[in-house]
């Protein structure tokens, strides 16, 4: 595969008359863990739509594994996996039985099937529940059998659309580990994602879409340091946060900034000083969009 695991080029997607994506421009390492952030309705599953050849795009180029999408169709598909869209779970099998099922379905021979199965049970830590029927499966140990049906083949590219979603914590971290070793093995992993710590602790890079469009891409930390060195946090007498406002972190324009806010604020407000955090990126980045779209529906319903 070449440098880049995906290559989009000034990608437009519209539904009737609403746009939704409106000159998207990403381009994805090979190797890495990619996440994909915007608010609800930004088009993040469209997107992954588009990627993986079940949508089309109206205008743009779009490669995947160096194949185009339009053009190359069947070899996009050879390459990727998308969790959950292939994976037909029998639910009155059990795990083993469903893996073994679709080793087969894919080619391999049964000794091949076996090996393989044993294999994806053991790395998503299904052995102890591999005889037990996938409907007595919890939430989790369900994604993580969803997971390893999809990479039955190993392919270069994983599309996870809201991989952990409903999971509680534990869960969650588990499937991480997963994921993480899935770069190891030198898979490129592009997930989307409303939990802003997920994209904080696992991605190399993350982009934010709003407004059908790109609104910054880079790692967790160089998206950090666009807010400023230190923010400040304001919060009422309930603890409810009422402002985050971005400094420097230097101690003159703190100062500066408390000057200007402590004339406009009531007595009892609190403060606190402490690092940007991915959740203060996405609000930066998305209020705009969201501000608009608020003021669109309050224009429409008026
Ligand atoms: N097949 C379709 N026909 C018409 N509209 C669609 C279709 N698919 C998506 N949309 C619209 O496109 C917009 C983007 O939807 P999409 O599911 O891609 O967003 P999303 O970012 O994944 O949202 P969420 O975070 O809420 O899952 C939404 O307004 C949705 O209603």
């Amino acid at each position: 595969m070449s440098r880049w695991a995906i290559e989009i080029k000034g990608l437009r997607k519209k539904f009737g008359n609403q746009v939704v994506l409106d000159g998207i421009d990403l381009q994805v390492p090979a190797g890495t863990i990619y996440a994909l952030l915007g608010p609800n309705a930004a088009g993040k599953t469209t997107l992954i739509h588009i990627l993986t050849t079940l949508v089309a795009a109206d205008e743009g180029s779009v490669k995947v594994a160096g194949y185009d999408v339009a053009a190359d169709q069947l070899d996009v598909k050879r390459s990727i996996s998308l969790t959950g869209q292939f994976a037909a779970v029998d639910e009155m099998l059990t795990g083993e039985e469903n893996l073994r099922m679709l080793c087969r379905l894919s080619g391999l021979t049964a000794l091949e099937s076996r090996v393989r199965t044993l294999d994806l049970l053991d790395h998503f830590d299904l052995t102890s529940a591999a005889n037990k029927r996938v409907k007595t499966y919890s939430g989790g140990m369900r994604r993580r059998l969803d997971l390893a049906i999809s990479l039955v083949i190993d392919r270069p590219v994983l599309f996870l659309d809201e991989p952990t979603t409903g999971l509680d914590t534990s869960s969650r971290r588990a499937l991480w580990d997963i994921i993480l070793k899935l770069k190891e093995r030198g898979i490129t992993v592009f997930l989307t994602t409303q939990y802003l710590e997920e994209a904080d602790q696992l991605a190399d890079m993350i982009a934010v879409i709003a407004g059908g469009r790109v609104q910054a891409t880079g790692t967790a930390e160089e998206l950090k340091s666009r807010i400023g060195g230190e923010v400040i946090e304001l919060r009422d007498e309930n603890e409810e946060i009422i402002r985050v406002v971005p400094t420097s972190g230097s101690i003159r324009d703190i100062r500066q900034t408390l000057n200007e806010l402590i004339s406009s604020l009531p007595g009892h407000t609190r403060m606190s000083i402490r690092k940007p955090s991915m959740d203060d990126v996405f609000l930066a980045l998305t209020s705009r969009q969201l501000e608009e779209s608020r003021h669109d529906k309050s224009a429409i319903s008026g």
